[in-house]
């Protein structure tokens, strides 16, 4: 067996510059599923996928319609989900794993702050690094399963699992409409039949050396809070002091929301939070992690607490509240005096066991609600409870886990962490709850990467090795399970 995965990363090493402008291919597309105006560009993403799985020897390749939606005020088409099918000689005896990835990006603009264009992938020789926007959040880690797959056949190596793809346009954007065509899929017993295992690539390290396996997620209940009060914008001068405005509503809501410390003020939520037990405190201990870490990684000295396991708690185990902007405030350089009138701030919650979506959605209504009476304006307040997803814990006391961990030593020579990740990809609950198989997250890429921040990166060598882990995770599958 090692000597075909030997083979395989050869193959890898000996493509390298193919496999980096296929990357830079994937990152021109600029397939942002937030923004209605790029909705073609993510279509053509999923045609691009298409062809590149079709290229490495897929079969099946199907677009799943997921019909439309309204968007920025205009009815688009939603993205298709695609998947497709790899077998290859005596299939029916081989394990089956399921891999998920998403093809959609965060949005980027070169004014945000990147030093390159986001749409173009930017080669650091210095560094070793490779910038551009979805180059780790998630084109790297899903064309790493495609770089894996075309180096087998290059090879010559039989894959010694079946893989049935499942890659989506819209996880950047709420994954409207997957669960229903999950569960679609699965009552009608086609697509999924005869999986074993779950993979999604689509996470990161802990910290910049050393790989990792996550066995959980945060979930997100995420909101829109609407204040409108004059029918247009207002001269501060001739209405400063006369008007209630909705900007000093917003902001007054928005206060009470959650501390400079990061405690969360709406009542009910703490409770809803599983007490610590000693037991999962010394896994935080031992994981390989160091507050230099998190500020290389935040590139500031700026975590709330000061020690190893607090910060890794806040990330994997707390739930939090995060402020992210506020749609229709003056926003542009100058000194505008104006009084918005309208505005609509944004904020998350990120989930963690038990939570739900609605259950949070619940108490952050009677809140919000309760506190506006209090303020006594005369402006309208709307809430809108934007996308959510409940969170996910894996064991990770599989085989599943086990084949990973294997591939890891055998690719970067250490053993890996076992980490549950902040961030959250919905779907992994609906997966692991819908085809109650095992789930294991396989991330390639550093903390560091910048995922959805500016500048967002993944290493070459993350980039390259991780094709290979990719494939040394499926072989060491077929090793265990024969
Ligand atoms: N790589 C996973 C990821 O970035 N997931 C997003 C999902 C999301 C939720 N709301 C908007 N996007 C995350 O922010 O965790
Ligand atoms: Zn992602
Ligand atoms: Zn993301």
């Amino acid at each position: 067996m090692s000597s075909a995965i030997d083979k395989v990363s050869a193959q890898i090493d000996a493509n390298r510059a193919g496999v980096i402008q296929r990357l830079a291919d994937a990152v021109a597309i600029p397939s942002v599923s937030g923004d209605a105006a790029h909705r073609p560009q993510v279509i053509q993403m999923a045609q691009w996928m298409a062809k590149s799985l079709e290229g490495v020897g897929c079969e099946n390749i199907k677009f799943k319609e997921l019909g439309k939606q309204t968007l920025d005020g205009q009815e688009v088409s939603l993205p298709p989900v695609v998947f497709a099918d790899y077998r290859e000689g005596k299939a029916d005896a081989k394990k089956t794993v399921l891999v998920y990835g998403h093809y959609d990006v965060q949005p980027a603009l070169k004014s945000d702050g990147w030093n390159t264009e986001p749409f173009k992938l930017e080669y650091d020789e210095k560094t070793g690094r490779l910038y551009g926007r979805g180059s780790t959040d998630d084109k790297g880690p899903v064309i790493g399963w495609i770089n894996m797959l075309e180096a087998h056949r290059q090879a010559g190596v039989e894959l010694p699992v079946n893989l049935k793809f499942v890659f989506e346009g819209m996880e950047e954007s709420g994954s409207v409409g997957l669960d229903e065509l999950i569960a679609h899929e699965h009552a009608q017993g086609s697509f999924f039949k005869g999986v074993d295992a779950c993979c999604i690539s689509d996470n990161y390290w802990l910290g910049t050396k050393k790989p990792c396996l996550t066995h959980g997620l945060r979930g997100v209940a995420y909101f829109k809070l609407h204040i409108s009060g004059p029918a247009a914008d207002l001269h501060s001068g001739l209405f400063g002091g006369v008007v209630h405005e909705p900007m000093t509503d917003l902001f007054a809501i928005m206060s009470k929301l959650v501390t400079p410390q990061g405690d969360i003020l709406i009542p009910g939520i703490k409770e809803l939070v599983t007490p610590l037990t000693d037991e999962e405190f010394k896994r935080y201990q031992v994981m390989d992690f160091s507050v230099q870490d998190m500020e290389g990684a935040t590139g500031s000295k700026t975590t709330i607490a000061d020690d190893k396991e607090k910060i890794l708690m806040a990330r994997m185990r707390y739930p939090s509240l995060s402020l992210h902007g506020i749609e229709g405030a003056f926003s542009e350089a100058g000194t505008k005096t104006v009084i918005p009138a309208k505005i609509v701030g944004k904020f998350s919650l990120r989930l963690v066991p038990d939570m739900t979506p609605a259950k949070v959605n619940e108490l952050v209504e009677a809140y919000i609600n309760a506190e506006w009476k209090k303020l006594g304006s005369k402006n309208t307040l709307r809430l809108e409870a934007e996308h959510g997803g409940k969170p996910w814990l894996a064991d990770p006391n599989h085989w599943n886990y086990e084949a990973a961990a294997k591939a890891v030593q055998k690719i970067y020579g250490v053993a890996p962490d076992y980490t549950r990740e902040g961030g959250s990809i919905p779907v992994a609950l609906t997966f692991a709850e819908t085809l109650g198989k095992n789930l294991l997250l396989l991330p390639l890429g550093r903390a560091d990467d910048g995922a959805h921040s500016t500048n967002e990166k993944i290493d070459v060598s993350n980039y390259v090795e991780g094709s290979k882990l990719l494939g040394a995770y499926l072989h060491e599958i077929a090793a265990a399970t024969a």
